[in-house]
């Protein structure tokens, strides 16, 4: 093995500060249209500032300059660490760092003004889709590089999703991209009509699959079994849990499209396979969550494993609801209502957001050369503020979506529809409201993160507490 000192960890502090500061921005717009929704004068009638061009900006933000910086920082982080040789190509790592900062500037200066493809989660225009691609290029090269390069024998699991990760993303934005340029900002996708909805969710849900699962699950693979400090639960399970989750994930992509022009045999594909997805994803939940059996203790005073542990029910729980939602019948009265947008931050905020949080606070003293996290109770403060923060924003969606879908569907006996949309939406508010504060309140943890944060990597001597003399003498 070689010392510490020789790994790429400048790429890693890079992506590490700036999952960080990308995770308060997105969640700040997401505060911001959340507020929108319940008192829409909020856009102040400034076009830019329209909840429409907000919330694309929120999902680009969170998913891929948060989410995306975490996979970067920790894919780069792991990597080096489970192969013993340095990360391949400083200049590549650099590349990667810099020129996906500079998809996200770009988003930020092109969506709140209007350019977009209009395809949900695709939205950058066509010149920032090649630079993805370019960049997509450099990771490839560089984690694979690594790989190729190991000193270890085999490849451990974390490497494996990862991997499928950025194989996968390749895939998916290549093909969803393919569009004809007319100008700097317009292009015409080279699909059209069902054609094209169904590239879209194929795209879409497996953006869902492999970016925000399959990657983080390599997050946990490497960071749940480090900080309990014991080996994986079931090696031979972790492999299992590999080959199913992506073998099935792909054909699973036609449950956003039930009850549409889409021919129905693709609609059952997609609702049969979906149900088969609950069993490789709670075989990794469970994997996760076991690995910690015999050291339960843990869970007790080290709040950074009450993250990852917290994260992974999450991630049980939302790959339960989602095969119940992928049941055409169901989906009949979910689809179009808050109970989506519920599930969907169950999975972003209680899975995705978790886990991050819990694998920065591990990296942060490890990059920087500190022995732990300037406070820890401040982490356990973030435990407990964003954990209310995401019951009472998922539970309120819940409540909302359901209530919502029966009214839509109410009928009175002559037939005629016994609520106006309207109404509903009135009815939604006090919903509205509750969604704000359990939203704030995962802000404000963000903020406590990048407190801790800051107070951690400032330079020894400043960040020092009073007691510090003692300490060192
Ligand atoms: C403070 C935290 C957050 C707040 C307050 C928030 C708020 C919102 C709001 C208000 C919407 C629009 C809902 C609608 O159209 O009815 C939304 C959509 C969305 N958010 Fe968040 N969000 C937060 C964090 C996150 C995070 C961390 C992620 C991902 C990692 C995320 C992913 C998404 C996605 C994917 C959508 C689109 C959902 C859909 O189209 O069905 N959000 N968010
Ligand atoms: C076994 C796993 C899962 C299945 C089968 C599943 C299934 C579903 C279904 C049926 C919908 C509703 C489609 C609609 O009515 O429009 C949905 C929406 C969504 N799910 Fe999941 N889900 C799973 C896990 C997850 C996880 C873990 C996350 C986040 C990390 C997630 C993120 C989303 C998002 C972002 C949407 C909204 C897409 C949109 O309309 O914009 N899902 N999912
Ligand atoms: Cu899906």
């Amino acid at each position: 093995m070689q010392t510490p000192a020789a790994y790429n960890d400048r790429v890693v502090r890079q992506f590490t500060i700036m999952t960080v500061v990308w995770g308060i921005v997105g969640m700040l717009v997401g505060v911001i249209i959340a507020a929108q929704l319940l008192w829409p004068a909020l856009n102040f009638d400034v076009p830019w500032l329209t909840y429409s061009r907000l919330r694309p900006l929120h999902t680009n933000a969170v998913i891929f300059a948060f989410g995306g910086s975490a996979l970067f920082a920790t894919s780069y982080y792991v990597v080096q660490r489970t192969c013993g040789v340095r990360l391949m190509g400083d200049r590549l790592a650099a590349f990667s760092f810099w020129g996906w900062q500079v998809v996200i500037v770009g988003a930020i200066f092109t969506l709140p003004f209007g350019y977009t493809q209009s395809k949900e989660y695709a939205e950058l225009i066509w010149p920032l889709d090649i630079l993805i691609t370019l960049v997509w290029v450099a990771y490839a090269v560089s984690f694979f590089g690594t790989i190729l390069r190991r000193r270890t024998k085999h490849i451990y699991v974390a490497n494996w999703f990862y991997g499928a990760f950025i194989v996968a993303v390749a895939m998916l934005h290549i093909v969803n991209s393919l569009a004809i340029p007319t100008s700097l900002t317009q292009s015409y996708p080279v699909y059209a009509g069902a054609v094209d909805a169904m590239v879209q969710w194929w795209y879409g849900h497996n953006a869902v699959g492999f970016f925000l699962t399959a990657g983080f699950l390599g997050m946990m693979y490497y960071f749940v079994p480090k900080q309990a400090g014991r080996p994986i639960y079931s090696y031979r399970l972790s492999v299992v849990h590999f080959w199913a989750l992506i073998s099935i994930y792909m054909w699973a992509g036609p449950h956003h499209l039930h009850w549409t022009a889409l021919p129905e045999w693709t609609q059952s594909v997609g609702m049969v396979f979906s149900l088969i997805l609950l069993a490789p994803s709670w075989g990794g939940m469970i994997n996760g969550i076991m690995t910690l059996s015999g050291a339960w203790h843990k869970l007790r005073d080290d709040p950074i494993i009450r993250f990852l542990v917290v994260s992974l029910s999450f991630y049980g729980m939302s790959t339960f609801e989602g095969p119940m939602m992928a049941i055409r019948t169901v989906n009949a009265l979910s689809h179009y209502t808050d109970w989506t947008i519920g599930h969907v931050h169950s999975g972003a905020l209680g899975w995705v957001a978790f886990i991050t949080i819990g694998s920065i606070y591990m990296l942060v003293p490890r990059l920087f050369n500190r022995e732990q996290m300037y406070s820890v109770p401040l982490i356990n403060v973030h435990f407990w503020v964003s954990t209310i923060g995401v019951v009472l924003y998922i539970a309120s969606m819940w409540i909302a979506g359901v209530m919502q879908g029966l009214m839509w569907r109410a009928v009175n006996d002559d037939g005629t529809l016994t609520y106006s949309f309207i109404e509903s939406l009135s009815a939604t508010y006090p919903y509205y409201a509750v969604r704000l504060l359990g939203g704030l309140l995962f802000f404000a943890g963000m903020l406590i993160m990048a407190y801790n944060v800051w107070r951690t990597i400032r330079p020894v001597e400043a960040a020092r507490p009073a007691t510090a003399p003692a300490a060192s003498a």
